[in-house]
């Protein structure tokens, strides 16, 4: 991987914007003390850094660099564990709309510089994926097809479970689209890719799908299977030490894995779809 700005023009950046811990996940508040909510950002950011590492190791010559645009001092440390980048974010401009102003502003500030350097395409993730995986990821950047030099534009979308938000956006060239996060982001990003000619491809994966913004959400990562420092944090664990970047065999393992889990859910899923069509089509085949 790039340590920074060298070897950027080939391949995609990943972007990862995060607020200050002390604000964030504000919408938790019903269901997590002020005091708790900075521990469990800083635990999905680093399950979400882990993640794109060992995305970086499975597809080095497509995801080339990892930025976390962030104001947060805190992050610098979780950054370099995962050889992250901490980019510092600009102020978003004054009078600036709505809450996701910073967040805009932040991702647009990071694809600018990303287009001055000649980078190929910009992956953003938000910070607060805790489900994502290395595998998701780069079905992912599969998805968005190959890197040549001077491809045409393409943006690929990944869809949050709720909201009508976007979990993740890849965009070749970085700075093609203004970033338009809020709710609703998924049609607004989908109609500016349009508006430029470009057809946006909506890429479903189950991981990426779980940001967590509401009490509802984190009663959603009980049915599904957070990253270690997550899944920590919840069962009331100390914090786990961090992993060091993986290596290639390590990672693919893990590829592996996750893809031999969605292979058996999505069979069992095959499963019950037959045996209740069997049910409705049989009348007295059922058990019951
Ligand atoms: N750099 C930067 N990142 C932001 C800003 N606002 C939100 N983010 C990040 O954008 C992603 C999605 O954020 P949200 O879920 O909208 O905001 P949140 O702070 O995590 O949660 P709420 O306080 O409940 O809105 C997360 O990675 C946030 O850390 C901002 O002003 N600056
Ligand atoms: O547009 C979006 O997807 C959101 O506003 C940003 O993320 P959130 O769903 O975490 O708020």
């Amino acid at each position: 991987m790039s340590d920074g700005n060298a070897g950027l023009a080939g391949g995609l950046c990943a972007v990862v914007p995060v607020k200050a811990f002390d604000a964030a996940k504000s919408r938790l508040a019903e269901a997590l003390p002020l005091a708790a909510r900075p521990g469990l950002a800083s635990a999905m950011l680093e399950d979400v850094l882990a993640a794109l590492a060992a995305a970086a190791v499975l597809r080095p010559e497509r995801l080339v660099a990892i930025r976390v645009v962030t104001s947060e001092p805190g992050a610098a440390a979780i950054a370099a564990r995962h050889g992250a980048v901490v980019e510092p974010e600009a102020a978003p401009p004054a009078g600036g709309q709505g809450p996701e102003a910073g967040l805009n502003a932040a991702v647009d500030g990071a694809a600018r510089r990303l287009a001055a350097q000649g980078t190929e395409g910009m992956l953003v993730l938000p910070a607060d994926l805790p489900c994502i995986t290395a595998a998701e990821i780069v079905g992912l950047i599969d998805a968005h097809g190959a890197g040549t030099p001077g491809r045409s534009p393409a943006v690929t979308l990944a869809p949050a479970r709720a909201g009508g938000g976007t979990n993740a956006l890849l965009a070749s060239p970085p700075a093609l689209l203004p970033a338009a996060y809020g709710p609703g982001s998924l049609a607004r990003h989908s109609a500016s890719a349009s508006a430029r000619g470009v057809r946006p491809r909506i890429h479903g994966s189950r991981g990426i799908a779980l940001d967590i913004d509401t009490p509802d959400d984190l009663a959603a990562l009980a049915g599904m299977q957070p990253g270690p420092c997550t899944a920590r944090l919840l069962a009331g664990e100390p914090a786990l030490a961090a992993d060091p970047v993986p290596d290639a065999e390590a990672a693919r393992r893990a590829e592996a894995q996750a893809a031999a889990q969605e292979q058996a859910a999505a069979a069992k899923e095959r499963l019950g779809a037959l045996w209740s069509m069997l049910r409705t089509a049989v009348p007295g085949s059922g058990r019951s």
